[in-house]
């Protein structure tokens, strides 16, 4: 018979009694009903509970672990948005918004929107303290410290100034492709190609040297390949940014991506090597990125030192390389898939350039309209980043078009590959890949296309936004602009399989593998 105070049927009290009877039962239970009550408590009582999403995703970020585990992130996302609207719930405390609208304001230049944690994994350890450079540091008025002597380096101007450099690369690549695969009427694994070029191009016009990946014709050294892994870490661990404490940052025994020791070997040989003017492939006339650093540890002492300048070396290499060969893959990719694009781009490029085998200058190529449209639909369609950007909500709060307010220190973000397919800006057709899109109609005034292009801008976020927004897009397609119609006005370029579906994996970077072409002499 049960007493007054402790009524019959309690399951309180009947599970304090197992508890103290029993000690290994509360060793694993009560931390086990902790835990529930903690999630409990906290699903029920988050502000970010209104909004829609998949139900495992509001209770622990493991559900996003596993989507970018998985590799199809973006897919997913697509899908999720076309289930619950423009703004999805992804986490306990993130909302991904599909609002381009509000780009402007998520990714700012006032300084108020911080970056979130998940951007601090991909620092590293220098001399035993984890040391941030400028797409790893959260705090915006450290990132505007670093960003300040370099930013100039990075203008058109300057990049243009690199030209004769990019030249030179691109004359070797169209040795290495002329000799390998035209002349001996070889198959080419055109996409790995082009990511041999990306690397030794960022490596001349980083510090004037080539890693040699196109003269070898293979990762030779596993560089690129450990690049993959470390940015497929940052985006798996960026969804629970505390695992890289346990993962790469713990002092006894770091499990982390594999290190780019030798890449950052080569940036402080050559660094060491132009200081003591041993380097014997820089030639002042033709000026570089490591040049320009050197300059700005003159300029601005108080800011860059040497572990700086090889930080920027290695962010120029990191950020730089596979980014802008996912996107000339893809365009590539897309191209050859359509005899009609294919047609209309070769008849463009090879009227404004009846010679093979020049690299096409910058300004010749900024000139053709339908290779504007086909670079512009590729970055659209086929984003080099596919994730969430996540920023933190500043005070007071975020308000969203539907009136509510999403409240300061939750997590919100765009995603390129999201916003570029918003049907309300890019039509019904925002699925397809279309260049032709980017162009004027014939039924459209300049203002109506002026405006329609304006509209489109804010969807935008392919280089991401604001002070945040990507340093190196200037180079990146100047690399891409001169590129294409130099290779598309020297070979007639086809896919083996015109049918070919390629191998796609869409964490942080939308990755691909594929492109399988031969390469003909121009016919026309
Ligand atoms: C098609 C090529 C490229 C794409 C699509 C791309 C995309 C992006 C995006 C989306 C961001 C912003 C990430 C965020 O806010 O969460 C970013 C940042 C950055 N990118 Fe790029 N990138 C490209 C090429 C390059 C190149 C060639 C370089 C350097 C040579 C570079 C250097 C950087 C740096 C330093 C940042 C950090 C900027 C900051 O936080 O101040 N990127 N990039």
């Amino acid at each position: 018979m049960a007493s007054d105070s402790q009524p019959e049927g309690s399951w309180a009290t009947t599970l304090l009694t197992t508890l103290q009877a029993n000690k290994l039962a509360s060793l694993v239970l009560a931390p086990s009903i902790a835990c529930f009550l903690w999630f409990f408590v906290s699903y029920h009582t988050s502000p970010l509970k209104k909004y829609p999403g998949p139900f495992l995703a509001g209770w622990t970020n493991l559900w996003r672990l596993w989507v970018v585990y998985r590799a199809d992130y973006a897919q997913t996302m697509e899908k999720l948005h076309e289930k619950y609207g423009p703004v999805v719930r992804l986490g306990p405390n993130l909302l991904d918004l599909d609002l381009p609208e509000l780009s402007r304001v998520v990714y700012s230049t006032d300084g108020k929107w911080k970056k979130t944690t998940m951007y601090q994994n991909s620092s590293s350890i220098i001399n035993g303290k984890i040391t941030y450079h400028m797409f790893s540091e959260i705090d915006n008025a450290e990132h505007a410290r670093m960003k300040r002597p370099v930013v100039r380096h990075y203008s058109v101007p300057s990049v243009l100034a690199m030209e004769a450099l990019q030249d030179q690369v691109i004359a070797e690549f169209l040795q290495h492709l002329q000799k390998r695969f035209v002349e001996p009427g070889a198959t080419c694994e055109f996409g790995e190609w082009l990511s041999y070029y990306a690397w030794d191009f960022l490596g001349v016009v980083t510090f004037s040297k080539k890693f040699g990946y196109m003269a070898k014709g293979t990762d030779f050294d596993g560089t690129l390949s450990i690049g993959d892994q470390a940015i497929d870490y940052f985006g798996m661990c960026g969804q629970m940014p505390w695992l890289d404490y346990w993962l790469d940052k713990n002092p006894v025994y770091p499990l982390g991506p594999p290190n780019l020791s030798n890449v950052t070997g080569i940036a402080i040989a050559n660094l060491t090597a132009r200081l003591k003017g041993e380097d014997k492939d820089f030639k002042p006339e033709r000026p570089d990125f490591l040049q320009y650093f050197i300059e700005s540890k003159e300029s601005h002492p108080d800011v860059v030192d040497e572990g700086q300048i090889i930080g920027y070396l290695l962010l120029n290499l990191i950020a730089g390389a596979d980014t802008t060969a996912i996107t000339m893959r893809a365009l590539f990719y897309h191209v050859l898939r359509s005899p009609r694009i294919l047609a209309a781009l070769q008849s463009e490029i090879r009227t404004a350039l009846p010679q093979p085998n020049i690299p096409t200058p910058y300004a010749v190529a900024r000139a053709l309209p339908y290779l504007d449209a086909v670079v512009r639909e590729t970055l659209r369609f086929h984003p080099a980043v596919s994730m969430t950007m996540e920023r933190v909500v500043p005070a007071p709060g975020l308000t969203l078009p539907d009136g509510s307010i999403v409240p300061a220190g939750s997590h919100v973000g765009m995603n390129p590959y999201i916003v570029g397919r918003n049907r309300g800006i890019f039509g019904a057709d925002a699925d397809e890949f279309n260049p032709d899109r980017w162009l004027q109609r014939t039924d459209e005034s300049d203002d109506a296309f002026k405006d329609r292009m304006q509209l489109w801008n804010t969807a935008n976020l392919v280089f991401g936004g604001g002070s945040r927004i990507c340093l190196g897009r200037n180079l990146s397609l100047m690399e891409v602009y001169k590129l294409v119609p130099t290779l598309i006005a020297t070979y007639d370029i086809a896919l083996t399989d015109p049918k070919e579906e390629w191998w796609t994996s869409s964490r942080w970077f939308y990755r691909t593998k594929g492109v399988i072409c031969t390469l003909k002499p121009r016919s026309t």
